[in-house]
């Protein structure tokens, strides 16, 4: 049974930062696991493993193409390239689902099969369903159109544009997975009922790239949210709407110390800790 439609707020966001403690080190503090970018695609890679590092991970560990690494690694010498063993997953930005390569289809599953939570996005959206790992998908409008009409929902763009929060609970029904809708208002669901609305508070926010910021942003807060997803998957659901929020209210913050002027995808990762410090602060 579906609840109203719920604002998320600033004190909403709040209870969902974690801040290291005494007692922590990097691998305590949550890994996140990274399989995005492509040889067309590399920005979206820099820019998740960025917004990701910027909202406070313990480690980032990046797998794909050896240029596209290179990238990631010129702007985030931190990152560790490679496999390993991780707390979450950051799957599918800047890939084209019909140019995977075996050795990218394989990388995908393998972190599919991991059994940690995983935020699919962009290229990897058709790949929900195929693992039983919580999940949440971040489309937008074009893009859960894709995924419904994959699953036999016909719906069009106009009808998705219409009433964006209905399709969105439908799919997050239909796929049991959370669904995190973009848009000027992101729509966050899950298949218990749960629903979130973020509203973005600049229109600056529209400019490409972003979404993989938020994806970075999402991936590291489940990532350092890890025990309490492993005792709730619902968890996962208040996380996708937190992740809205920092990253809309960074481009925010982004936009005003630029005379309320436009901003990049990077600015936008960039304004990320002031968001996470203030929200700690408060
Ligand atoms: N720096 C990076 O690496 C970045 C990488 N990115 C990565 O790019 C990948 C693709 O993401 P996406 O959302 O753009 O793809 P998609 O859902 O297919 O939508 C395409 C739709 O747009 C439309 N369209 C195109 N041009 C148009 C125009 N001039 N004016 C109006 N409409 C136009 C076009 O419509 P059509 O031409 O078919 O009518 C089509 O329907 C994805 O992996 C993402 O992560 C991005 O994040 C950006 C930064
Ligand atoms: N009109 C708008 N006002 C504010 N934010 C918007 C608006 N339209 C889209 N957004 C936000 O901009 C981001 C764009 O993400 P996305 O469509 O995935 O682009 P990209 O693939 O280029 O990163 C999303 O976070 C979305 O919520």
């Amino acid at each position: 049974m579906a609840t109203e439609w719920r604002t998320w707020t600033e004190s909403d966001a709040r209870s969902w930062i974690r801040a290291p403690q005494a007692d922590d080190d990097k691998y305590s503090r949550g890994v996140l696991g990274v399989v995005t970018g492509s040889i067309e695609y590399p920005g979206a890679a820099v820019l998740g493993v960025e917004a990701a590092h910027r909202t406070g991970t313990g480690l980032v560990r990046y797998v794909g193409p050896r240029t596209v690494r290179r990238a990631v690694l010129d702007r985030r010498p931190e990152t560790v390239a490679g496999r390993g063993r991780v707390q979450a997953w950051l799957l599918g930005s800047g890939i084209d689902p019909t140019r995977r390569s075996f050795m990218l289809l394989g990388d995908l599953q393998h972190a599919l099969a991991d059994g940690v939570p995983v935020v699919l996005d962009s290229g990897a959206l058709d790949l929900v369903g195929t693992h039983t790992a919580p999940t949440v998908i971040t489309p937008h409008l074009r893009e859960l159109v894709r995924v419904l009409n994959a699953r036999e929902i016909r719906a069009s763009l106009e009808e998705v544009r219409a009433a964006p929060g209905e399709w969105a609970t439908r799919a997050a029904a239909e796929l049991g997975v959370v669904v995190l809708l973009k848009g000027a208002t992101t729509h966050v669901c899950d298949p218990s009922g749960n629903r979130r609305t973020v509203l973005a508070p600049t229109h600056w926010l529209a400019t490409a790239g972003t979404g993989d910021v938020l994806a970075g942003v999402l991936g590291a807060l489940a990532a350092t949210h890890h025990r309490e997803l492993s005792r709730n998957a619902e968890t996962l659901t208040d996380l996708a709407a937190t992740a809205a929020w920092v990253q809309g209210e960074a481009a925010l913050r982004a936009s005003t110390a630029r005379g309320g002027g436009p901003v990049t995808a990077l600015d936008v990762a960039e304004a990320v800790p002031d968001v996470v410090g203030t929200l700690l602060a408060s």
